[in-house]
């Protein structure tokens, strides 16, 4: 439904009716000068036939202009021109009879001049009419009305003019407005309806269509109505007729309406009450169709309700703010942390607003400092506009110490990707860092003591040495290894040494002043650190031996240890942790060397001891090869006639670098490389050939023995008893005369395993000897169990013969022992002949020592087994 059209608006225009009203004047001029010619039969001077004509020209212009240059605008010039041609016509006409036509003139041209010009030419054209009837001979009281009649019609045609003029212009510009409307009300999704008082619509524009499907034809012939929502109905129409009954009244309303498809679409309406108005008369009403919108606004809502979900559901705490750090959005959470019950509670606040609330008077930290260094984050996260990731941090408050959080922080973008804002996320990670803490406790701390570990040692090390040189203060490293821990452990068990290593462990760190850092280094090894001189050290050693040699009760079983302790001091040639620690192992080796249960500090002279060693040791590896070994036979002597009862094979080296070593240096270092196993094997070798030799050369001598020494190393090689057994099958010795020799200390040292080797041994046929008897710790169950023949006294408690009782005596027990267990015994190193006749006296078998003969070789053995030479017993 469109506005009534305003039509013919340029029809009483003054141009319009010039065009008629000019060709009527020309026409009846015409008509006028015929009848006057044909009445007084007037002959027409030239002059008279040239107005005539221009005439004629005249009235065919006008008629021209009138059908056929309706819209030509014509310009004023010629409008001027066309009136002064017409008014000479009517003036040389008027010269034959009395013409009052110029006040026609006056009263048209003004239609189509300006009005300055169409007064002029008005007053021109009466003052011009008046001088002509004053020609004619009119009197000046004659000529008055014409004059003012010209200049009234004139100016009534002026006026009129004016007034056609400005009703055009008006009508114009309604015309305009009405078609602009028309094309709002045609191109708008706007629906624009005006409807009566009983809202029977009285205009609508295509948008009603377009939108819900009834056209005004629908609605108002053929009284369709489109349904509204049932939720909405009531409500509707409430606010229509309140609408309507409340003039000047505005109303809003969203509802839903039934398209005339059948699917329901959101209208929003405005309706503006303008009874009042009586233009309008009516109820205006500007409707929007808000599907979209609403579509847009419940998907809005559906995502703002997921997303909320997602952040509340988060365990993380989520947190957004604004470029004045102060919080706009948070989830449940972040909330719940700060002790807030809802994200609107929270708004606003600042990061010390938060502090301030959740500070208490034992924090580590104020307030303002903890907010400052939050702030600060923000900033650095809003300038840089990078996030600052991965920020571990234990709990500020004192409530809270125990926990760990981590926390990344993002730049929040707008949409035009300005910085406007920082998004935190922040996690509790306390339940992960007390797992790292605890495994990088447990990676650094002795399971079994819970003392600081090897790794946790060399790491405090290093720093405490750099701290000891830029302080120029002193660094002093004790290494305390416990002695024989291994028969302790053999003795009792492994649970047994466990519980005495937690107890000593214990012992050492109260011996110690708390300042002192304590580790366990190994197995049974335990180092401290200490800023004391070598004098207060060697005072805490001895504190450590004291306390760790107190007696161990467990399990009604009570034990002893003591430990041997080295000591070092950090010196400039100390370059890594290593350095230190190697120093102070040196001097606890030292005094493991020196007897055990005591303290040694670390010298030079031990420390190239121990190069030496390392030197000779690289050199024992090739002395096989080099044929560089070399071996000796110590007669071992009947002490009942001094007769040789068999040989002790003894190890030489001869060393090109080093020259002759003795067995007691070099078998140490072959025992610490594994050496000693080839070796060991080789002399074996060495000593089964020879016997086999001379037991064959020498058949009378058919007891004579051969011992030789077996290292503990060699016992534990799982090859070792196949190869004793090839060589005592490849030489042909008779195995009974074959002694195997074996420490007392290594044989303790897995009584088990070594109950076991030796009970293989035992089958070979071999006989098995105690060498250095009574220097180690055998218990004497342990020694019955032991498959041995032999037990052979060291020549410590032998040197005491005679000037040492308690020697004599231990040496007197040894010998019940051995009696009682039916064991053969040998006396090493016998040096005089008062030492024999003891031994003898004693029920000792045989002896050995330099009193009889230095080892020899083996064409000197010979030569005593040649002359069956027998050595004397008593001085003579
Ligand atoms: N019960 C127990 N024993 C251990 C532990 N760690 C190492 N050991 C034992 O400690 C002993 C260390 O022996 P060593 O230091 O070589 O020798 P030792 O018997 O102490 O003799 P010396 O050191 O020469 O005086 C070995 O028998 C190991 O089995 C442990 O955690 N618990």
């Amino acid at each position: 439904m469109k506005t009534p059209h305003i039509r013919g608006i340029d029809f009483f225009a003054g141009r319009v009716i010039f065009r008629t009203v000019s060709l009527l004047l020309y026409a009846a001029l015409l008509f006028n000068v015929v009848v006057l010619v044909y009445d007084s039969k007037l002959a027409l001077s030239p002059l008279g036939l040239g107005a005539v004509i221009i005439l004629t020209g005249l009235l065919g212009v006008s008629f021209v202009r009138y059908f056929w240059f309706r819209e030509t605008i014509f310009k004023e010039a010629i409008y001027l021109c066309e009136m002064a041609l017409a008014a000479c016509v009517i003036v040389v006409l008027a010269s034959y009879h009395p013409m009052p036509w110029l006040i026609a003139i006056a009263g048209i041209f003004p239609l189509v001049l300006r009005t300055r010009s169409a007064v002029i030419a008005i007053s021109v054209l009466a003052i011009l009419g008046y001088f002509l009837g004053h020609e004619l001979g009119a009197s000046t009281v004659d000529l008055l009305p014409d004059f003012f009649a010209t200049a009234c019609i004139g100016w009534l045609s002026v006026l009129l003019a004016k007034t056609l003029n400005l009703n055009r212009v008006s009508l114009h510009q309604a015309h305009t407005n009405e078609r602009r409307f028309n094309a709002i009300a045609r191109v708008t999704r706007h629906i624009f309806i005006i409807t009566d008082a009983r809202f029977k619509i009285k205009f609508a524009n295509p948008a009603l269509q377009e939108v819900i499907g009834y056209s005004i034809d629908d609605i108002i012939r053929n009284a369709m109505k489109p349904v509204l929502h049932s939720d909405d109905e009531a409500e509707h129409k409430d606010k229509l007729r309140e609408l309507r009954d409340t003039p000047h009244s505005t109303v809003f309303s969203r509802h839903r309406t039934r398209h005339k498809d059948g699917h329901w679409i959101w209208l929003e309406t405005r309706g503006y009450n303008m009874l009042h108005d009586a233009a309008i008369n009516g109820l205006v009403f500007s409707i929007e169709d808000i599907t979209l919108r609403k579509e847009a606004e419940q998907k809005l809502l559906e995502e703002t309700a997921l997303l909320r979900a997602v952040l509340d559901l988060n365990p993380s705490m989520i947190y957004a703010k604004d470029n004045e750090g102060r919080f706009t959005i948070s989830n449940q959470s972040f909330q719940k942390r700060f002790g807030f019950d809802s994200e609107d509670e929270l708004r606003g606040k600042t990061a010390l607003d938060l502090c301030q609330k959740m500070a208490g008077s034992n924090d580590e930290l104020p307030p303002e400092e903890i907010a400052d260094e939050i702030q600060r984050q923000d900033l650095q996260v809003m300038q840089s506009g990078q996030p600052l990731q991965d920020l571990e941090v234990r709990g500020f408050w004192r409530q809270d110490m125990d926990r760990w959080f981590h926390t990344s922080k993002y730049p929040l973008p707008d949409v035009k990707g300005q910085t406007i804002g920082v998004l935190g996320v922040t996690r509790d990670i306390t339940k992960r860092k007390k797992t790292e803490l605890q495994i990088e406790y447990q990676a650094m701390h002795d399971m079994l003591t819970d003392l600081p570990n090897r790794r946790f040692l060399v790491n405090t090390l290093s720093t405490a040495m750099e701290t000891s040189r830029q302080r120029q203060s002193s660094l002093t490293m004790l290494f305390c290894d416990l002695d024989f821990f291994k028969s302790v452990n053999d003795t009792h068990g492994h649970d047994f040494g466990d519980q005495c290593l937690i107890e000593i462990s214990k012992r050492i760190v109260a011996a110690l002043p708390a300042g002192d850092f304590v580790a366990r280094f190994g197995g049974n090894e335990f180092v401290i650190l200490t800023n004391s001189s070598l004098a207060e050290a060697t005072i805490k050693a001895n504190a450590i031996m004291a306390a760790v040699s107190e007696r161990l009760i467990f399990d009604n079983v009570v034990v002893k240890i003591q430990t041997s302790i080295g000591i070092a001091q950090l010196n400039a040639s100390h370059q890594s942790p290593a350095d230190l620690i190697r120093d102070a192992d040196a001097a606890m080796y030292q005094a493991k060397e020196r007897g055990r249960n005591r303290t040694e500090i670390y010298d030079a002279a031990l420390q190239s001891k121990t190069t030496k060693d390392a030197r000779m040791d690289v050199a024992l590896r090739f002395a096989l090869e080099r044929n560089e070994l070399s071996v000796a036979y110590q007669p071992k002597v009947l002490l009942a006639d001094g007769s040789v009862q068999g040989f002790e094979l003894l190890l030489r080296w001869n060393s090109p670098e080093y020259g002759l070593i003795s067995p007691n240096e070099f078998i140490p270092i072959a025992e610490t490389s594994g050496m000693v196993v080839p070796i060991g094997m080789w002399a074996m070798e060495q000593a089964c050939k020879q016997l086999a030799a001379w037991q064959q050369q020498y058949p009378e001598m058919g007891n004579l023995t051969m011992a030789i020494n077996v290292s503990m190393r060699q016992l534990l090689q799982t090859s070792f008893f196949s190869q004793v057994r090839d060589i005592l099958n490849s030489s042909g010795v008779i195995p009974q005369m074959v002694e195997l020799e074996l420490t007392e200390t290594s044989a303790m040292a897995n009584p088990l395993q070594t109950m076991e080797n030796l009970s293989m041994l035992k089958k070979l046929g071999v006989r098995l000897a105690l060498d250095d008897f009574g220097t180690g710790y055998s218990s004497l169950a342990y020694l019955q169990k032991l498959p041995i023949d032999i037990l052979k006294i060291d020549k410590a408690f032998v040197r005491g013969i005679g000037s040492n009782q308690s020697d004599t005596e231990i040496i007197r027990l040894m010998m019940a022992l051995a009696q009682t267990l039916n064991l053969q015994t040998t006396a090493e190193g016998v040096e005089t002949f008062e030492q024999i006749q003891e031994l003898k006296k004693m029920g000792c078998n045989l002896g050995q020592g330099f009193l009889f003969s230095a080892p020899l070789t083996a064409q000197e053995a010979e030569a005593l087994i040649d002359t069956s030479h027998r050595f004397p017993l008593v001085l003579v």
